[in-house]
Order: structure tokens, then sequence, then C-alpha cells
């Protein structure tokens, strides 16, 4: 069957970033340079020992593959981006384009090999495409659907690289030492590992040579081939610069590596903090006292405060700026009125429609001048207010923070409240999701 693009395109509104918008990092190549993306998302993940393909796998909830698109289009100098998709996983990934706004995304059915399956790809950019919306680029890049953390500098060089040699592709250190077995089972030898690379993804081509390359290759190759550069080696003759990658650019392969991406998208977005006051700024004001304890808990987090509204910068410039984790500090009323206000800010946001935002609502309580049970009955509506927004994949969660009289008492209170809450932003948990901690 030829397969052709399926056509699955993601609404006009882009959805928030982690770093950057689009473009904002390098610069783009020339305008000139038409680029487009395959993406091979057809396999069945095996190694992962789950049902479900890896690349549908959720990380916080949203599937791995939609990490890799969000990756590939804020890089507004791609233009279009083939993903190879199994025809059972092509309703799935049409709703996950849907639901995270993805944008410039074209569907073609999968191949029973990876080869097999870049190659549906290609043949969807190729010129003589009947009622294709496609037009053939001059540069394709080609980047497995499971390595979610490719950065834009990584895209640009491989693909300036490409135009100039033919073909480009990331490499990183060996980990390990590569070594050659006899039928035996024995060493046979092994190879100088400081002379030797791993070949990772992203890699980028002239289209005219990858898609030639894939014309003229064996069925041996498309069963068995596991490198696109050696392809356009063999058949084209071309020599791929080899350009150097970052770490991050692994591909997800077994079930620790889901954890591991999980980890590095948690650090990502916990880096920033926007502590909401509701009184102007004060320096005796406790909840400054918060904000110094917590920036000694979070090194190199990022720590923005002020009162909702004009916290110093707006608040809605922070929301632009993809701050993920809010801290609302009541001192002056005793209910949620501002966490409300703030929640509301979010909502009206679409922030929370890739990652998780979690807010603290942090409050006083003071023996002397509030009744115990008074002051519970009025919180414990965090349960239904955390109910409600947790549908907008906010993660609402309380502190209560005991405040005595003793100045040494009351320290040890903030301490342990900015403990609770730099736990509760960096492991996102949801078993916390309208529960009210007490410090
Ligand atoms: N027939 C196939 C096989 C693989 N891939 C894709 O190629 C990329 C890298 O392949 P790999 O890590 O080997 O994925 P799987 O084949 O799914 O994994 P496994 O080998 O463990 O089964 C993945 O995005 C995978 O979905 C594909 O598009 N079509
Ligand atoms: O790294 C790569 C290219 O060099 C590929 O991602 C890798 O070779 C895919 O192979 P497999 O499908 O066997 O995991």
């Amino acid at each position: 069957m030829e397969p052709g693009p399926l056509g699955a395109s993601g609404p006009a509104e882009p959805g928030p970033r982690v770093r950057g918008g689009c473009g904002a990092a390098p610069a783009a190549p020339a305008a000139s340079l038409a680029v487009a993306a395959v993406l091979p998302a057809g396999g069945s993940g095996e190694r992962m020992g789950v049902p479900t393909p890896k690349q549908f796998c959720p990380v916080l909830e949203r599937p791995l593959i939609s990490y890799t698109l969000q990756a590939l289009e804020r890089v507004c100098w791609i233009k279009d981006i083939v993903v190879s998709v199994t025809r059972e996983n092509m309703e799935a990934m049409k709703g996950i384009i849907q639901k995270y706004q993805h944008k410039r995304i074209s569907l073609v059915e999968a191949g029973v090999t990876r080869h097999r399956s870049i190659f549906n790809g290609l043949k969807a950019l190729a010129e003589d495409q009947p009622d294709s919306k496609l037009s053939k680029p001059e540069v394709v890049i080609i980047h497995d659907a499971v390595r979610p953390f490719v950065e834009e500098d990584i895209l640009l060089k491989v693909a300036t690289a490409a135009k100039e040699h033919g073909a480009a592709g990331a490499i990183r250190p060996l980990v390990s030492t590569v070594i050659s077995p006899s039928a035996d089972g024995c060493l046979d030898h092994s190879l100088e590992r400081a002379r030797h690379r791993a070949s990772e993804m992203p890699q980028a081509f002239l289209y005219d040579v990858i898609y030639a390359a894939y014309q003229q290759c064996s069925d041996y190759d498309l069963e068995f081939g596991t490198e696109c550069l050696q392809l356009a080696l063999k058949y084209c003759h071309v020599k791929a610069k080899l350009v150097e990658g970052s770490p991050d650019l692994w591909k997800v392969t077994y079930k620790r590596d889901l954890y591991a991406a999980e980890s590095i998208i948690k650090e990502r977005i916990s880096q920033h903090i926007c502590i909401v006051m509701d009184t102007k700024e004060d320096e005796e004001h406790v909840g400054h006292h918060l904000e110094e304890m917590l920036k000694n808990e979070l090194n190199h987090v990022t720590v923005t405060s002020g009162p909702l509204g004009h916290a110093g910068r707006d608040l809605q410039q922070i929301i632009l700026e993809q701050c993920y984790s809010f801290v609302c500090v009541n001192v002056m009323t005793s209910a949620f009125e501002e966490t409300q206000k703030l929640l509301n800010m979010l909502k009206e946001s679409h922030l929370s429609v890739l990652y998780p935002v979690v807010v603290i609502s942090v409050h006083f309580l003071d023996y002397k001048s509030v009744h115990f049970d008074h002051k519970m009955e009025n919180l414990m509506q965090i349960r239904e207010l955390a109910k409600e927004v947790k549908e907008r994949n906010i993660l609402l969660c309380g502190l209560l923070i005991y405040y005595p009289q003793d100045e040494q008492k009351l320290q040890d209170s903030l301490r342990q409240g900015a403990t609770i809450i730099a736990t509760l932003i960096k492991e996102r948990n949801s078993a916390f999701i309208g529960q009210l901690l007490v410090a």
C-alpha cells in the first residue's frame, strides 16, 4: 500500500512551552532552506515490557510522544512534521494531537520495521503525492518519537550540516566498551572505546539523498538495518557529518527510562516558583520569611513574589513565561479568596494543558486570635476546590503553618513549611491533592 498523509493537524493556538517560543534560542537556518521532519512512531516497544507501545506511555499523565512533538513544533523553521503510526493507533494519535493542540503534524501509516516507517514518512513528502498538502523539503530531519528532549540547537546543527554535507547525525561518547563475541560465546575482540561513538538521533539529510538511498536499498536493509546514515553512505556515497549531542538525547527503551524522563520533566518545570501574597510588599511580612526559607530549600530556583495583580511583575506575564508552581500565602484572610482568584487566572490561561500546575495554598494558625476548629472548618473547603481544579490539571493542596508568638518556634514552623512546599513542588504527587498538611 502507498501510504499518504492522513491529514490530522492541531488547532492554531499553541500550547505553553517549557523553554522559549518558536525559534527563541538559536538563529533559524536561511529562510530559503525548507526543512521537514519525519518521526517514526510505529514500534511496539517490546523491550519496555508493557502492553502500551512506549511512545504512548504516560509521563506526568501525558503520552511520551506529545513531549517529542512539542520539542519539534516549537522550532518554527521546521515546516512539516510527518509521524508514522500503526493503523491501530491512528485514532489514538489523532486524539493526542487534538488534546494537546499540536500543530503542523501529518500522519502516515507505519511499516513493520523502523526503516519502513521512516520510508513511508519520506514518501509522504515526495513531489508526486496526489492531494497532498505537504511539499518536498530540501532537508529532512529524522527523529525517533521516543527521544523527547531534543533541543533546537542540535536540530539546527544537524540541519545545517546536512545542507553542507548531504547527511549529519548526533553522536555521544560510548558509556560501555563494545565487544564482539565469537560463536562459542567467548570474547573474539573488543573495540577501542575512545575511537567509537554511539549514533543517536536527530539525524538530517538532503531529502534527495535519503529518499534515493531508501529507494535503492535492499529488503534486508529495510528489515534489519538500524542506521539511516549508513544507508546514505552505502547507496549515495554521502559521508555524514557527526555532531556532538547532549546526554538528554537518549532513546526511551526500558521502563526505567520512563522514570528518568519523568524526573527530568519534573525538574525542568520546578525551576520557577511564583509566591503570591495577600498583602503589599513588607519586609516583616511572614510571607517574606517563608520566601527566604524556600530559596534556601530550592537552590537555583527563581522565586518571584508579590501581591496578586501587581506581583512585582504582572502575574499574567509570569504565567506566559511558563511558571508551573504557585504558592499563595494567605495572612490577612482566613479562607481561600486569594487562592480562588489565582485559580481562576490559571484556569483562564490554559497553562495546565501540557504540564500539571501545582498550587499550594498557605494559611497560618494563630491560636490567640482564631479558634482551631473554626479555622479548620474554613480550610476543609480545599477538598471541593481541589477536586474542581484537578479536572484542569491543577494540583491544589493546602498548608497550615502554626504561628506561635515565640520567635524561635515561628522560625521552626516556617522552615518546616518551606520544606513541605519544596517537596510538593518537586514531587508533583497527585496523592496530596486536596490535602491540608500541617507544619
Ligand atoms: N516498525 C517500527 C518500529 C519502530 N518504530 C519507531 O522507531 C523508533 C525507535 O525504535 P525502537 O526504540 O526500537 O522502538 P520499538 O521498536 O518500539 O522498541 P522495541 O525494539 O523495544 O520493540 C521508535 O519511535 C519506534 O516507535 C517505527 O516507527 N516502526
Ligand atoms: O540510534 C539510532 C540510529 O542510529 C536509532 O534510533 C536506532 O538505531 C534504532 O534502532 P532500534 O530500532 O533497533 O532500537
